[in-house]
């Protein structure tokens, strides 16, 4: 994947850094707030000061889990769950449980996971939360999230929360594809036109979201295309230091 973005000479990866500011939030989530709200700031339309209190008093660890689609963050999660204790929390998972609970967004979700399209903060950051809160634990891992600045920038204005680092999963694009399309799990967006859409879409909008982490140092990249054992064994490596639990 270290091919250059199209447009851009550099190599994609820690190059540029972005500056986010209050406006930016603003501009990014006036889209989809209705016109009857008067938009201050984020905490005031999520209305999520109670929310943020709790887990501000949970104060939970956060590790973001980020890398294109079938580059292997739900495998690897489940071995991070199994040896340190973290619960997994999947973006997409929460939002597909969501289309089955006959919620009255299911159907906007639906239609957006099928074009391949990154469902609005509002309804995954609040889907995030209450998994958060729900759960007896206090390290988390958050996989497919934030999958864009607005995900990213909505999230931590939220929540408070800043995450521990984050472990982004690079992996050629072909192994990417040949991956999803032996996935077999029955996902509406596993086919051929759908992957192409969430490749650009990863391209576009998940991989500045790496760039704004790396300018914070805050990334771990891992080399995705290796068999699953292997890849594992350079994951275990960040968790040891941090997870007194594991290292006792
Ligand atoms: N390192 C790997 N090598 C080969 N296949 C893998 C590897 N990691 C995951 N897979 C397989 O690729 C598919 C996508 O993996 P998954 O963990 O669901 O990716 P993601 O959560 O990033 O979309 C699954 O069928 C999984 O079994
Ligand atoms: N933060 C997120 C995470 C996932 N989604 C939607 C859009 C994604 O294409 C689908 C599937 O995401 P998921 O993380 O489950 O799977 P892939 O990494 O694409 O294999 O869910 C979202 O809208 N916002």
């Amino acid at each position: 994947m270290n091919q250059p973005i199209e447009g851009n000479e550099e190599p994609y990866i820690y190059t540029g850094t972005s500056v986010h500011t209050d406006t930016f939030i603003r501009n990014s989530l006036r889209s989809f707030i209705p016109s009857r709200f008067s938009f201050n700031s984020p905490r005031l339309f999520f209305n999520s000061k109670a929310t943020e209190s709790t887990l501000g008093q949970k104060n939970p660890k956060v590790v973001f889990v980020l890398g294109g689609p079938g580059s292997g963050k739900g495998t690897q999660c489940a071995n991070i769950v199994e040896h340190f204790g973290y619960t997994h929390l999947s973006a997409g998972d929460l939002l597909r449980a969501e289309i089955k609970s006959g919620s009255e967004n299911g159907t906007m979700i639906q239609n957006m996971i099928k074009e391949g399209k990154i469902v609005p903060s509002e309804v995954t950051i609040k889907l995030l939360e209450k998994a958060i809160l729900e759960k007896d634990n206090d390290k988390f891992l958050i996989d497919g999230f934030p999958r864009n600045e607005e995900n990213r920038a909505a999230f931590e204005e939220v929540t408070g929360i800043v995450p521990e680092f984050v472990l982004f999963f690079d992996c050629p694009e072909e192994e990417m594809e040949k991956r999803l399309l032996g996935r077999n799990q029955g996902r509406e967006d596993d086919n051929i036109d759908t992957i192409r859409k969430r490749f650009k879409v990863f391209l576009e909008s998940s991989l500045p979201v790496i760039e704004y982490y790396n300018s914070k140092d805050k990334v771990r990249k891992i080399d995705a295309a290796k068999p699953v054992g292997e890849v594992f064994e350079v994951v275990k490596a960040l968790f040891t230091p941090v997870d007194d639990k594991a290292a006792a």
